[in-house]
């Protein structure tokens, strides 16, 4: 099997990179190789790699900023996500799509399911929405798979926003009204790999279409940072006490949606895999650190 990733040194391109062996070459293409703001680079990229499937993480993922730069995180979220997928489509490549949980407004009680209405609460959610149905309308073989609060060894994520801060305060406040689950980028590289396997092995199969596929069970960010220090302490790493903040204490830019749980019935049982739970990622992530 042979996948092109778009993106080099995101969180998610990384890990996937980490999952080539023999039989399975991972080609991961960044800027400038590879652009998704110009077609000529997508198209030039798959010529080049002649993929069996495209895996799209790369994108614009800056929720605050793109408040105030909508047209960038449209350029690489929507229009860009929609010329990979054509272009895989032209060379009748199936391609994986990755998408957010910041689709979803957040006032729904339980976990959101595919069916249920989006409602982006802000540009970054927008401009994925957009991109999720650009996909899915030019690619007949598209999967798209919304994962939330990925954190992991490479790149920038909260927990290494937390460690970072840790080591010159000892009390962090952290939002506890908004409720979702990380999960460990290794575990979404190897969800994705159960995807392109299934989606080879069953070209004719009835998989195309929207998946939720986050970790195990479910916390808020103040619930993941007292995770991340009680873990850290044990280890000998840097710790802090959490101190419990609601949305309204934080003022940020962008607006991000109360509940993002997802229920993830339909991917396990499509693609006969499950991702391990969130808080068992943290010691892996703390010890690949
Ligand atoms: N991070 C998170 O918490 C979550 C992410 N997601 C989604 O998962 C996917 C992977 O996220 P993650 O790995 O964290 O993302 P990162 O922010 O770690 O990486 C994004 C990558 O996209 C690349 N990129 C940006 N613009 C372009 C472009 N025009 N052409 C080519 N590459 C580009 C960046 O390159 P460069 O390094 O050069 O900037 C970077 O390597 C994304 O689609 C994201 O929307 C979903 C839920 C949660
Ligand atoms: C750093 C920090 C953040 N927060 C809050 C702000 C925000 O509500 C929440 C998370 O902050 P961050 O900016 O790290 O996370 P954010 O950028 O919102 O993360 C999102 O990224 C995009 C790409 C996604 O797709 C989402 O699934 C999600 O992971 O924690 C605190 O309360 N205290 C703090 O010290
Ligand atoms: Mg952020």
């Amino acid at each position: 099997m042979r996948i092109l990733v778009t993106g080099r040194d995101g969180q998610v391109s990384r890990c996937l990179a980490d999952l080539a062996d023999e039989g399975r070459e991972i080609v991961c293409l960044g800027r400038p190789d590879l652009d998704l703001t110009e077609r000529a680079s997508i198209e030039a990229a798959i010529a080049a790699v002649r993929p069996d499937v495209v895996v799209n993480p790369a994108a614009y993922t800056a929720v605050d900023k793109a408040e105030s730069e909508r047209e960038a995180a449209f350029a690489v979220n929507a229009t860009g996500a929609e010329t990979v997928a054509s272009a895989a489509a032209t060379s009748g490549i199936p391609i994986v799509h990755i998408s957010t949980d910041y689709v979803f407004a957040g006032d729904k009680d339980g976990p959101y399911v595919e069916t249920d209405e989006t409602g982006p609460t802000g540009v970054y959610g927008a401009s994925k929405l957009d991109g999720e149905k650009r996909v899915l309308a030019v690619n007949p073989k598209a999967v798209v798979l919304r994962t939330a609060w990925v954190y992991g060894p490479h790149g920038n994520n909260f927990l290494k926003t937390m460690l970072r801060v840790a080591k010159d305060r000892d009390v962090l406040r952290v939002v506890a009204d908004q409720h979702g689950t990380p999960t460990y980028a290794p575990d979404i590289a190897a969800g994705i790999l159960a995807v392109c396997e299934h989606v080879l092995a069953q070209p004719e199969g009835d998989w195309p279409g929207i998946y939720h596929m986050v970790a195990e069970g479910e916390t808020t960010w103040a619930g993941f940072a007292e995770a991340i220090f009680e873990r850290s302490r044990s280890r000998g790493g840097p710790t802090a006490s959490v101190e419990a903040i609601t949305t309204a204490d934080y003022p940020t830019p962008a607006r991000r949606p109360a509940n993002s749980r997802l229920d993830t019935q339909k991917f396990q049982s499509t693609f006969r895999h499950g991702l391990p739970s969130w808080r068992s990622g943290i010691d892996r992530c703390l010890a690949a650190l």
